[in-house]
């Protein structure tokens, strides 16, 4: 059953002239309207997860991906089109500020690709986690305090260092607490962006690897946004391919990693071989 969605997600920067969409693409070979300047992000995206599902999104620089994860996390406004969640009725891009901190706080968790997008460096590692406790209605201390060690264990962040500033952790921990801090209070749904950047090679293993494992231990429906295909041939159950705001082409990662069908993919895949 379809746990979370998306259907005709539309997201443009700058001054649209109403054109935008019909001058870009793929065929157009851009994603920057030649008429008026401004960048179809996103043209009409769909997509949809499953309950325990990973879906990854993939896509070269400036296809789309970010602005995408963002709007999927309801962490940013779309141009037009509507996502759906099972548990909720109705756009959940039209709800009102307060329902849709509450869906933030409770369904669907984020973890960003740049830190300071996800924690505040300012406060300890566990603060930050708490944070997240916090805003879900978790007043009692002991409570919090557990429930961030539960969390601390179950992503491999050394327990001592929880009441360390979250400047002084490696980049491969401050990740960590970023995914502690989306599982906090148990979401539905988790929106993962670049996971891996700016992580040693050997650090982005040992990442995934975790994320992997509280995934399936959790169940938790995943949308994992990267331009690395190896991330996401290593989380993702299906996969949608992105150029120029568009989806190019969907399917199992198997069979779009063996057999890519549309000519960009193919691209994408003997890149990295
Ligand atoms: N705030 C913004 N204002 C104007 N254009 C933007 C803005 N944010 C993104 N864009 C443009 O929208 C397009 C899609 O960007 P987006 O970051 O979503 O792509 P991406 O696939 O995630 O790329 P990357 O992996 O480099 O982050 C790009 O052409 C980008 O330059």
């Amino acid at each position: 059953m379809t746990l979370y969605a998306a259907k005709g997600v539309k997201k443009l920067y700058g001054e649209p002239c109403g054109e935008c969409v019909s001058h870009t693409g793929d065929e157009a070979g851009t994603n920057q309207c030649p008429v008026c300047g401004s960048v179809v992000a996103c043209a009409s995206v769909d997509l949809d997860v499953r309950e325990g599902e990973v879906l990854g999104i993939v896509g070269e620089s400036g296809s789309g991906k970010s602005s995408l994860a963002e709007i999927l996390a309801l962490d940013a406004d779309a141009t037009a089109g509507a996502v759906t969640y099972a548990n909720h009725d109705g756009n959940l891009l039209e709800t009102d500020y307060e329902t849709r901190r509450r869906l933030r706080d409770h369904d669907v968790g984020m973890v960003h690709q740049h830190v300071r997008d996800g924690l505040n460096l300012e406060f300890t590692g566990g603060g930050n986690v708490a944070e997240k406790l916090l805003s879900a209605g978790w007043r009692n201390y002991e409570e919090i305090r557990e429930r961030v060690f539960e969390l601390f264990e179950r992503t491999e962040i050394p327990t001592e260092r929880v009441d360390d500033p979250t400047t002084t952790y490696s980049g491969g921990m401050q990740r960590r607490v970023q995914i502690a801090r989306a599982l906090a209070n148990n979401p539905d749904v988790i929106v993962l962006d670049e996971p891996t950047t700016g992580l040693d090679v050997s650090v982005q293993a040992q990442v995934l690897d975790t994320f992997r494992r509280v995934q399936r231990e959790k169940g938790v429906a995943t949308i994992v946004v990267s331009h690395d295909l190896g991330v996401i041939r290593l989380l993702a159950d299906r996969t949608l391919v992105m150029r120029h705001g568009r989806v190019v082409e969907g399917g199992l990662t198997d069979r779009i990693m063996e057999d890519p069908h549309h000519e960009y993919t193919q691209k994408l895949i003997n890149s990295v071989i």
